[in-house]
């Protein structure tokens, strides 16, 4: 039994000692580790390019960290931030452990882990597009690397105009290395499949696919990766995956916060192109696709991107969108999208869109697959729900009044906070009479498991430096993705389509019960009480 499982009665095993791993060594012995690694005969090096912005300080650096708390970072790495603002090593290293917070805050020896990760963070200011600043970073790389295999990674932690004169740079500078080079891209990928195109067209000027890492972050997200398993793993499940017996599938995305701060960036880009065809788009894919040949990246992807050509493009029918206006609540007053300064006073973007999409397939024929994704409203959740059909001729319909919808099953994956998965089960409630009721069967994971549940930037860092692709976009899946959209994302920008207003921290505009009625289908409560076990 899995020793993380709460309860699991295991024999306890020694610490893991590989040939003198960090967390086996003291701070004052650490300047020996390179001693003690000589033998091995490849390092690698992470820039983060745009160190000093937003997500490196509160996603990228915090991830690096807890890798390298959990020893999964090889063990001759170097990290260097790079960005245009002038800073010290020092700078940095205070930067970095000032904001840094995450999982591993609370462990044990995490001051002493911090000293060591520190040590290897470096920092070199540079312009975006000089090479020469790209070569003297390669220059100080290099006496990292000293005579070992080198291995690159950049991390584009930038906005999107400048990826590509940072790739033509790094690239150039980098062309003496003897290992890998790998680029994560950060989202997003485009605005529309004109621009996602020519970015790809561009990256791939001086890039091969196989080195390109197009990061969603959803995809590392503990229960997304677990779709797959509770499908293919479990008998109970795969043969009910289609339309005869699913009626629905919802897919759910809601903040209890605006666009505070971000409002520049989200006013060119909207929930839709923010959130929608990425995030949601993704987990409908992995939800939907045909069993794989195998678990390996190409077979899923090939799979994943037949679902998203086997779908018609969003029609304007079928989609609602929202904007978030300012609310007053117990004395508080909630700015409205508009209210922000960077948000044109008359912005038509949506900050708030439900849609209804449809795989033309054998299995998938007829369902509504909805979407909702939407700020400012009044939980923060992410989720997948999917309602079973009626049963034909249910025995015990008289026993659950006229509201037949309340007999049908659901499985519920609770993608965040709070991860769990419920199945809603029809039951009998004790006693002498034949009354039924509703229960859910659960896997609340805090209460099963007692290992924090990893960020999804752990996950999907550590997969770049393996090499494992599986959770990053191909292009090919990245073009299908955006001849979804496109259509849509035109017409309701060439059209200046008003969104329906919505009170902040409210349930988002109501019509979006109107489209979801118009497919016969019900959305769930995400207030429902089943999620306080
Ligand atoms: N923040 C988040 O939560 C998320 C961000 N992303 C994506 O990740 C990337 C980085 O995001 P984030 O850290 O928020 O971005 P920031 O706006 O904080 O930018 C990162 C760094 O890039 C440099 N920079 C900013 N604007 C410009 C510009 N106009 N021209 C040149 N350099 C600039 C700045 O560094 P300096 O001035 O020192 O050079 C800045 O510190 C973006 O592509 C974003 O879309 C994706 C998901 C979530
Ligand atoms: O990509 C994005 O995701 C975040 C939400 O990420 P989460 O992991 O906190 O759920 C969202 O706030 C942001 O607008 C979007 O760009």
């Amino acid at each position: 039994m899995d020793p993380n499982v709460k309860n699991a009665v295991t024999p306890t095993s020694p610490p893991k000692v590989e040939n003198g791993s960090p967390s086996e060594i003291t701070l004052d012995e650490f300047e020996d580790l390179s001693d003690l690694s000589k033998n091995d005969d490849s390092t690698v090096s992470i820039t983060v390019v745009g160190a000093s912005g937003d997500l490196a300080k509160k996603k990228i650096f915090p991830a690096l960290f807890a890798l390298y708390y959990e020893d999964c970072l090889p063990k001759h790495f170097t990290i260097f931030g790079y960005a245009r603002s002038k800073m010290t090593d020092a700078e940095l290293r205070n930067m970095v452990s000032k904001t840094l917070t995450c999982r591993i805050d609370k462990r044990e020896n995490c001051n002493e882990k911090m000293d060591e990760f520190l040590k290897r963070c470096f920092y070199h200011s540079g312009q975006y597009d000089s090479e020469e600043h790209f070569i003297d970073l390669d220059k100080k790389l290099k006496q990292h690397e000293g005579s070992r295999v080198s291995n690159r990674l950049f991390y584009l932690s930038i906005p999107p105009n400048i990826f590509l004169d940072v790739v033509k740079c790094a690239s150039k500078s980098t062309s003496s290395v003897n290992g890998w080079t790998r680029v994560i891209v950060e989202k997003p990928f485009g605005r529309d499949s004109e621009s996602s195109a020519a970015l790809t067209r561009g990256l791939k000027q001086y890039l091969v696919e196989d080195q390109i890492f197009r990061i969603d972050h959803y995809l590392g997200k503990e229960l997304v990766e677990n779709l797959s398993v509770l499908r293919f793993s479990n008998l109970v499940f795969e043969p009910l995956w289609s339309r005869q017996y699913i009626r629905n599938v919802q897919l759910i995305f809601s903040e209890d916060f605006g666009t505070e701060g971000r409002g520049g960036y989200f006013d060119s880009y909207g929930i839709i192109r923010d959130i929608m065809q990425n995030h949601l788009l993704q987990i409908l894919a992995l939800f939907a696709m045909e069993t794989p040949i195998s678990l390996e990246a190409e077979d899923i992807r090939n799979e994943k991107v037949k679902v998203l050509r086997s779908m018609k493009p969003l029609q304007l029918e079928d989609v609602v969108i929202g904007q978030y206006k300012s609310h007053t609540k117990g004395g508080t007053t909630y700015p409205g999208y508009t209210d922000d300064k960077t948000v044109p006073k008359d912005s038509v973007t949506p900050t708030f869109a439900a849609a209804a999409l449809f795989i033309n397939n054998a299995r998938w024929d007829g369902v509504p697959f909805l979407m909702k994704a939407g700020k400012a409203l009044h939980t923060k959740r992410a989720e997948i729900r999917v309602q079973f059909h009626h049963v034909p001729g249910n025995l015990y319909k008289g026993s659950f009044g006229t509201d037949l919808d309340r007999a049908t099953n659901e499985l519920v994956i609770h993608v965040q906070p709070d991860e769990a998965i419920y199945l809603k089960i029809n039951n009998k409630i004790p006693g002498l009479g034949m009354r039924l009721d509703r229960s859910n069967l659960k896997l609340h994971y805090a209460a099963r498991y007692s290992k924090e549940i990893p960020d999804a930037y752990e996950r999907l860092l550590l997969d770049a430096i393996e090499g494992e692709r599986r959770l990053f976009i191909r292009s090919d899946e990245l073009d299908a993705a955006w001849s979804l959209f496109t259509p849509l994302l035109k017409e309701l920008e060439e059209k200046r389509i008003a969104p329906e207003l919505y009170p902040y921290g409210s349930r988002g505009p109501v019509g979006a019960h109107y489209l979801a009625a118009k497919y016969n289908v019900r959305w769930g409560d995400l207030n429902a009480e089943h999620y306080k076990a």
